[in-house]
């Protein structure tokens, strides 16, 4: 593994509408914290004078603004009815290789083929040595190729059954939007690991990984694609208004698992994925707080004295903390919950920043403390997870220099203490602060220079996001308890295939 730690992906798609690149690109924006570090549209139409089918592409390194900054690309490059666009964090080939970055877009015998992809193969490098052997030169490093070989290679006669029979070869997660010139063709995993929606916009059919892409393009939002469903958009489904779906048998013994972390971080609070609202989920994480640390176990609560303060690690944990504090004051306790911290909002997400140095420095840039909030006062700072503990070590060390009477912390997921093969690529496990310390709890407090830190159960993640959200799926919570719901290859180097 490489110490960079990454996520996941953000995937968008739409078919037949006449604006399709440019909603293509307010959707990625939408999906900006799935991924930021490349980003590209796709889109197919029929070129009268040529008399073919074309798939023009637009794509580099950067984030969606600076990559489509040149409004000409939608005018005179990105045209068409339909279109996918693409926003990378690596996990499967490096960063730096441009070839890595998505969609990909290939010719083959049954026509143009474009491809973006949210999540992990587990078998990738199975499927890799086996094209070696068979002599296919491969265009980058990453995952995703494999799926475009394996469509090429397949002896079926359709589009379609191809895709079928690529995918019954693959395993791990994978959301996929697949364009080819007469299809948008959509799928999840059997497991289900990464969210992806339906919705519609002026009666044309919209793919995302999360809702908030559906709002800002005035979309509206239909159901979830569900795990295991292939579903196809195609003209037929356009005029009846019902895409035709297949559906991929899980493997034995497993069901759904869809990414629990998503609801504690990944996604933006405004989306609903999974079928639920985020927001309500991570309320309900913040509740389940309270009721396993209730704020007379925290602080040396003493009523009638100045109010203990409940602060949020802005933005990820805002909803969290709201739902402690709120909890909290249903429970008798006099606090406060208050803004504590400002962010700067030009520093993007830090744990995903390559190289320890950078992100020692974006989270030094990214807050500041609210001095008049923080001082002489019991502070309860609430943050949804802690990975290597960067962020939490430096606020700690800023609030403290604002004079508060303790500083105790809550989490409120568990430890992480395993790496994710399922599109999250945490750091190597001994970069873990819970892993660092043996997962004792009091060392790491000591570490961050906190009073007090006290993390959310595994157990009591699970049942607070099941009742928030009953839906019959169930959750992968490995990175947490080391309980992988798809076998994995623990030897398998992001960087392996890289030339230089
Ligand atoms: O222990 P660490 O390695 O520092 O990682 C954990 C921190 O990183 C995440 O925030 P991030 O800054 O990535 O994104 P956000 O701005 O969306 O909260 C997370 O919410 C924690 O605050
Ligand atoms: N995070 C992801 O979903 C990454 C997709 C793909 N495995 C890649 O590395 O490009
Ligand atoms: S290991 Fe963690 S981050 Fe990865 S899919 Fe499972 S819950 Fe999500
Ligand atoms: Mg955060």
């Amino acid at each position: 593994m490489t110490d960079k730690p990454h996520d996941y992906c953000g995937i968008f798609g739409v078919y037949n509408h006449p604006e399709a690149a440019i909603l293509t690109y307010y959707g990625l924006h939408a999906l900006q914290h799935r991924g930021q570090e490349s980003a590209g549209i796709v889109t197919s139409y029929y070129d009268i004078n040529k008399g073919r089918y074309v798939m023009p592409m637009h794509k580099d390194f950067g984030l969606v603004l600076s990559v489509f900054d040149d409004s000409k690309v939608f005018k005179k490059e990105l045209i068409g009815r339909s279109a996918i666009g693409h926003n990378r964090y690596s996990t499967s080939g490096s960063s730096k290789n441009p070839a890595n970055i998505q969609p990909f877009r290939v010719h083959y015998r049954n026509g143009n083929l474009a491809i973006g992809h949210n999540g992990n193969l587990t078998n990738a490098r199975e499927l890799r040595e086996r094209f070696r052997d068979e002599g296919v030169l491969f265009q980058s490093t990453s995952d995703t190729e494999l799926i475009l070989h394996l469509i090429s290679h397949s002896q079926k006669e359709t589009v379609v059954d191809q895709v079928l029979d690529a995918l019954n070869q693959i395993e791990g997660a994978y959301c996929l939007m697949i364009l080819t010139d007469e299809q948008l063709i959509a799928v999840r995993d059997p497991n289900g690991f990464r969210p992806l929606a339906l919705g519609m916009i002026d009666d044309s059919y919209t793919v995302a990984s999360e809702t908030c892409a559906f709002d800002i393009i005035g979309a509206e939002y239909i159901r979830d694609i569900e795990p295991g469903e292939i579903l196809i958009i195609d003209r037929e489904a356009d005029v009846n208004h019902e895409p035709k779906s297949f559906y991929l048998e899980p493997k034995p013994g497993t069901g759904s698992s869809q990414c629990i972390f998503e609801y504690v971080y990944f996604s933006r609070p405004d989306s609903k994925i999974f079928g639920e609202n985020v927001d309500k989920i991570r309320r309900n994480l913040g509740k389940q707080l309270a009721k396993e640390h209730p704020m007379d176990q925290v602080i040396n609560y003493v009523s009638g004295e100045n109010r203990p303060i409940v602060i949020s690690v802005p933005d990820s944990s805002n909803t969290a903390a709201i739902g402690y504090a709120h909890e909290s004051q249903k429970n008798g306790y006099d606090c406060k919950y208050d803004i504590g911290l400002i962010r700067n909002h030009y520093v993007g997400r830090t744990f995903i920043s390559p190289g320890q140095k950078q992100r020692d420095q974006k989270v030094r840039t990214k807050f500041n403390p609210v001095r008049g909030v923080l001082e002489g006062r019991s502070v309860i700072i609430v943050d949804d997870s802690i990975v290597r503990g960067t962020t939490s070590r430096y606020l700690v060390d800023m609030i403290r220099e604002a004079n508060p009477k303790e500083v105790h912390f809550l989490v409120s997921s568990p430890p992480i203490t395993h790496p994710c093969f399922y599109g999250m690529d945490f750091p190597d496990p001994d970069e873990l602060i819970a892993n660092k310390f043996n997962g004792n709890t009091e060392a790491i407090a000591k570490e961050i220079g906190v009073d007090s830190l006290r993390y959310l159960s595994p157990e009591g993640l699970v049942s607070a996001v099941k009742e928030a959200n009953d839906s019959h799926h169930s959750y992968c919570t490995a990175c947490f308890t080391g309980d992988y719901p798809v076998p994995v290859n623990f030897g398998v180097e992001k960087e392996e295939n890289e030339i230089v």
